[in-house]
């Protein structure tokens, strides 16, 4: 942080301003291209990252406003929140530089932020004090304050700070993988795949999404902005975040499923369940997509999910369509994926989409309750943030959430991988074994020093 303003933390159970402060003010300033890494790489403070498969980067510092929630009413409480924080706002930019919030949720709602967790609330989300941002439209500078002059200053600052960064860092290789431990035995998960599938045959439920988590020790300092440029170049088709705490833990990802984007009314976002590995060559990737497209296990576990979000987003819609199913080829795993659009009945704040969303059948299971108590009975580590909304959202409700898969939490030389695989009637705990380290390998690949 630059130290020249507090931050403004609107927490807490009044939704009256913390600190009785004015509007944020903002403003930008088109730059020379910057190393996105290099901002966020040796930041002690509040840090964020975001990109997009469709070519955003943003990387922010600092906290002008911080907006927490925890419990059941969490997605609300975090917009009235926000509409304090935005209230009034000033932006002196292009829209694409506006100032956003960035954060997420944690994936139940009774999250309480325990060892692993420290720092990272039920609910949390930061509108940084700096931004930097890269699009077609070029790459801008964004300062928030509390006012004008604040802004300003703070632009000039790290204008000249910015300059004296490197454009292009070396991306480097993994620190090395030391030792690694399971939460989860083979015998646990063949026994919790086993429950759920005599819940399953009892009629109770239909689908769980059961997760595993993988402490890796490492040889060295993890550096996750430059794990994150590596996982770019295998998994250009995925999304990066990372949102890094002042506690020193750092949740970071390259998840490939998009919750929801939302401009204006229109909306977007798919079912994307159902896994196969890669072939070793072109015939062989084309057998196992034909093998996941036959499967009617496949299709019914797929099916389900676009079922659930149809249903949840039909109630906001004017009108809202399901595309046919494709594969979504990632470098080292295919999944069934079916793109859902909507446009909007009326104005609605894209956290209300987040809360009718969260979690769908990928990564929860059906019915809800029958799920989340399976998950919470079975699972034997604390999944955190892990499979939750991860994203931003702006000053007029606009925004986009990833679900925060093929992600980890980092300290200094540990990372806790989670990965997690979908149980119908039919799974077998061997298979579903297996899928499971698959999902966890993108990470743990580029930790290894490779
Ligand atoms: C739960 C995860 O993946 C979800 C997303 C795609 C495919 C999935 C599956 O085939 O089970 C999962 O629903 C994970 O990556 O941890």
């Amino acid at each position: 942080m630059d130290g020249s303003s507090g931050e403004r933390r609107l927490a807490g159970d009044a939704d009256s301003p913390a600190d009785g402060s004015t509007a944020l003010v903002s403003t930008s300033r088109e730059l020379e291209d910057v190393s996105f890494g290099a901002v966020v790489d040796t930041a002690a403070d509040s840090r964020v990252l975001w990109a997009t498969p469709d070519g955003l980067e943003v990387v922010g510092r600092g906290v002008a406003a911080r907006l927490t929630a925890s419990g059941p009413g969490r997605f609300d409480r975090i917009r009235t929140r926000a509409a304090r924080a935005f209230d009034g706002l000033e932006h002196d930019g292009p829209r694409v530089a506006r100032p956003r919030a960035f954060g997420g949720f944690s994936f139940h709602d009774g999250h309480e932020s325990g060892a692993l967790w420290a720092g990272f609330d039920a609910a949390a989300f930061v509108v940084p004090q700096i931004l930097v941002v890269r699009h077609d439209e070029g790459t801008w500078l964004t300062a928030v304050a509390d006012d004008e002059d604040a802004a300003a200053d703070r632009l000039g600052r790290w204008d000249d700070r910015l300059a004296d960064l490197p454009t292009m860092r070396p991306s480097g290789t993994g620190p090395g993988v030391a030792s690694t431990r399971r939460t989860t035995s083979r015998e646990d998960w063949t026994e919790q795949v086993e429950t759920a599938l005599e819940r399953i045959d009892r009629g109770d439920l239909t689908k769980v999404v059961l997760a595993q988590s993988l402490s890796v020790d490492l040889d060295g300092s993890v550096d996750v902005p430059e794990t994150l440029e590596r996982l770019r170049r295998r998994y250009p088709n995925c999304y990066r975040f990372l949102i890094g705490h002042e506690t020193g833990r750092t949740f970071f990802g390259a998840p490939p499923e998009r919750l929801v984007a939302k401009r204006g009314t229109r909306v977007e976002t798919e079912a994307l369940a159902g896994s196969v590995p890669r072939g070793e060559t072109p015939e062989a990737d084309e057998a196992y997509a034909d093998e996941m497209r036959d499967s009617d296990k496949v299709r019914r576990e797929h099916g389900l999910v676009a079922e659930a979000i149809r249903a949840q987003l039909e109630p906001f819609a004017r009108d809202l369509t399901v595309d046919d199913r494709t594969i979504r080829r990632l470098a080292n795993i295919q999944h069934l994926q079916t793109p859902i659009e909507a446009t909007l009945e009326g104005d609605r704040h894209v956290l209300e989409l987040v809360e009718a969303l969260h979690p769908t059948p990928a990564v929860g299971g059906v019915p809800p309750a029958a799920a989340w108590e399976t998950i919470r009975d079975a699972e034997t580590f604390d999944r955190g943030w892990y499979a939750a909304p991860i994203g931003w959202f702006d000053a007029v409700g606009d925004g986009e959430f990833a679900v925060g898969l093929r992600s980890g939490i980092a300290t200094d030389e540990t990372v806790t991988l989670f990965a997690g695989s979908g149980i119908v009637a039919d799974s077998d705990p061997d298979e579903e074994w297996d899928e499971v380290q698959l999902k966890f390998r993108p990470i743990l690949d580029e930790l290894g020093g490779r």
